[in-house]
């Protein structure tokens, strides 16, 4: 997994911009958050009001020497009944922001989730050549995440901090101007203290989720590759290696959790200092009668209410701003350019004869540098072709760029005459299958897997493809049959694996086939069914093997020798051999004499 980077984004305002842009999609309830906020913080203004009005009743009553009880209720009943009343509005419109604001932010991950998995199937393959797929899940995943959580919380506490801090401001110097003044100059102070420290936090953080996924994607790997770390007898080093990352990462959690404690109790310090200031300076200002008591509470609690957010504000700047970021990465995979179209593609006819032509083909993974050069190729209709050649010769480049994986640099392939770049790429392809090495099975029942490619396949035909594909009969040997599930307590050999996904390329029934021989070795028996497999399902077919068995060379139409990413030779078995070249050579060092020698 390569390192996550919840660094500051690198073009706020743009990235700002096309946030509240998604936002405005849901304009009804952002308005409502918006409404509501600010309802909450005029409220949450007035209400030390109230108090003070109640507190100077009672001062004033208290004063006078014959009060009776009922004076007392007199003076406390209004002043109560309002502040009663605020505090009820102060409680509705929180639950009303809070419960409003989730449900835009959840909205906004679900449209942004289906946006992004959308996108992945309009993505190049180019793209995923590009990043790696750790990057991508933690793009997809723990960013995506991220920005829920922080528009969940962050942005809701932001919108409120700065109503309540304009509107208790403006309450505050109505109240005492110069002692406003004063107070402001004190909070300013634990707003940079803020800001500094929860940079250094962010940072922390950043460290911490770095570390994290090294941790993350070295277990991957371990669970992945426990088989060959035993083999290789690597148990120690790996140990070594994840106690190290873990000890690592444990430093950087434990920084990062002592510094986001440490910030509050700090900054609440430096607010206190602020009270205690405009305490002592109330008092003075009471005995000079320039205030009343009730007053100078009700501003004590403004410099109370004010402090928390304004020390909120620049912590949540932050946090925010790493959100942005994570947005960013997000946006990244959304605007990353798509499969080329064409505008008015041709509608793939019903029937494909498939005969493929490669003419003057060009190519190159980078503009730069050409892998191949003036390929060309005529493949009859049910023609089957075998491409050998050692490795890295670009065997599997040349079905890439049969499938439309890439874009040619040069040249045209044409399918019964018609340039293939003239259908939709999408619409093209349901008509090719591919069996490859890396058998691809989902956890399901044997019949979902088969059926896989072919929604509308009754059972009856599942049953006839893997007949075909000579399963069947392993298939009824299973506890479940055709209901057995993949991927619990059975587990399939490669073989088996194999004669399964041939089943379901049988019954895909594609025009054209792509085959990548397995290497690796089964044993003769299930071998030769996978041979007979494989001849049953490249029947009446074009089909494309990417092959290392003599066998299936010898009874190939055409036989495309590959080398340095170029074709250097093609012909039948027979005629290759029937002049000095290089297949002629790579036969006579790995084929004579025997039959079951593997190529490429
Ligand atoms: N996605 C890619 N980006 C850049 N270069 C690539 C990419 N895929 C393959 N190559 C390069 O192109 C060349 C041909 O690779 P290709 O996979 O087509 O060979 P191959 O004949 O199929 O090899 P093998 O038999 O080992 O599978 C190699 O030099 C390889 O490094």
């Amino acid at each position: 997994m390569s390192k996550p980077q919840y660094d500051a984004p690198k073009n706020l305002k743009k990235t700002s911009r096309r946030l509240l842009k998604l936002l405005m999609q849901q304009k009804s309830r952002f308005s409502l958050i918006i409404i509501s906020a600010f309802l909450f913080s005029i409220t949450m203004a007035i209400a030390p009001l109230f108090l003070g009005w109640g507190l100077d009743n009672v001062i004033a009553l208290i004063s006078q020497k014959n009060w009776q009880i009922n004076d007392l209720i007199q003076a406390l009943k209004l002043p109560l009944i309002f502040l009663v009343m605020s505090w009820l509005f102060i409680s509705g419109f929180s639950l009303l922001q809070e419960f409003t604001m989730a449900s835009v932010s959840e909205t906004l991950t679900l449209a942004l989730r289906k946006e992004i998995t959308a996108k992945f199937n309009r993505l190049p393959i180019r793209f995923f050549d590009q990043y790696q797929t750790g990057d991508v899940l933690s793009r997809t995943i723990l960013d995506l995440d991220k920005v829920s959580e922080v528009l969940q919380v962050g942005l809701m506490q932001l919108i409120v901090a700065i109503l309540s801090i304009i509107s208790g401001i403006i309450v505050m110097l109505y109240l005492s101007p110069l002692l406003t003044l004063a107070i402001i100059g004190i909070l300013l102070v634990s707003v940079f203290a803020t800001k500094y420290l929860s940079q250094k936090n962010l940072i922390y953080f950043t460290d911490n989720q770095v570390t994290l996924g090294n941790v993350t994607s070295r277990a991957e790997e371990l669970y992945s590759a426990n088989l060959l770390i035993k083999s290789y007898n690597q148990k120690e080093t790996v140990t070594t290696e994840m106690e190290a990352l873990s000890e690592a990462q444990f430093k950087a959690f434990r920084k990062a959790q002592f510094l986001s404690y440490a910030i509050n109790p700090f900054i609440r310090f430096i607010n206190q200092i602020g009270f205690v200031l405009s305490a002592v300076f109330g008092g003075f200002m009471i005995l000079n009668g320039q205030l009343s008591i009730g007053l100078i509470q009700a501003y004590l609690q403004y410099v109370n209410q004010i402090s928390e957010p304004i020390t909120q504000a620049s912590y949540i700047t932050n946090t925010l701003q790493s959100a942005l970021a994570s947005l960013e990465r997000i946006f990244e995979i959304l605007d990353y350019p798509e499969e080329i179209e064409i505008d008015s593609p041709q509608v793939v006819p019903e029937k494909i004869d498939g005969h493929v032509v490669f003419e003057n083909l060009s190519f190159g993974y980078t503009p730069k540098k050409l892998l191949m050069e003036n390929i060309n190729i005529t493949v009859k209709p049910q023609q089957k072709v075998a491409i050998v050649g050692p490795t890295g010769a670009g065997k599997t480049t040349l079905i890439n760029l049969l499938m439309r994986f890439y874009p040619l640099n040069q040249g045209t392939i044409y399918l019964d005459g018609q340039d293939m770049t003239s259908y939709q790429a999408a619409d093209i392809r349901k008509r090719f299958g591919m069996v490859l090495q890396d058998t691809w099975l989902f956890e399901g029942t044997i019949a979902e897997n088969i059926g896989y490619g072919n929604p509308q396949a009754t059972p009856k035909d599942i049953i006839q493809a893997a007949r075909a594909a000579q399963c069947d009969h392993f298939i009824r040997t299973l506890p479940d049959g055709y209901d057995t599930k993949i991927g619990g307590e059975t587990d399939l050999s490669q073989g088996q694996q194999q004669l399964l996904t041939i089943a379901r390329a049988i019954l895909a029934n594609p025009t054209i086939l792509i085959l990548d021989e397995a290497t690796s070795s089964v044993d003769t028996r299930t071998e030769l069914m996978i041979q007979q497999a494989m001849n049953e399902l490249t029947k009446n077919r074009t089909s494309f093997v990417i092959a290392h068995r003599l066998s299936t060379i010898k009874n190939a139409d055409l036989i495309l020798v590959m080398k340095d990413g170029t074709i250097i030779e093609q012909g039948s078995h027979d005629e290759l051999l029937a002049q000095p070249s290089f297949y002629a050579n790579l036969y006579q060092s790995q084929f004579q004499g025997s039959d079951t020698g593997v190529l490429g």
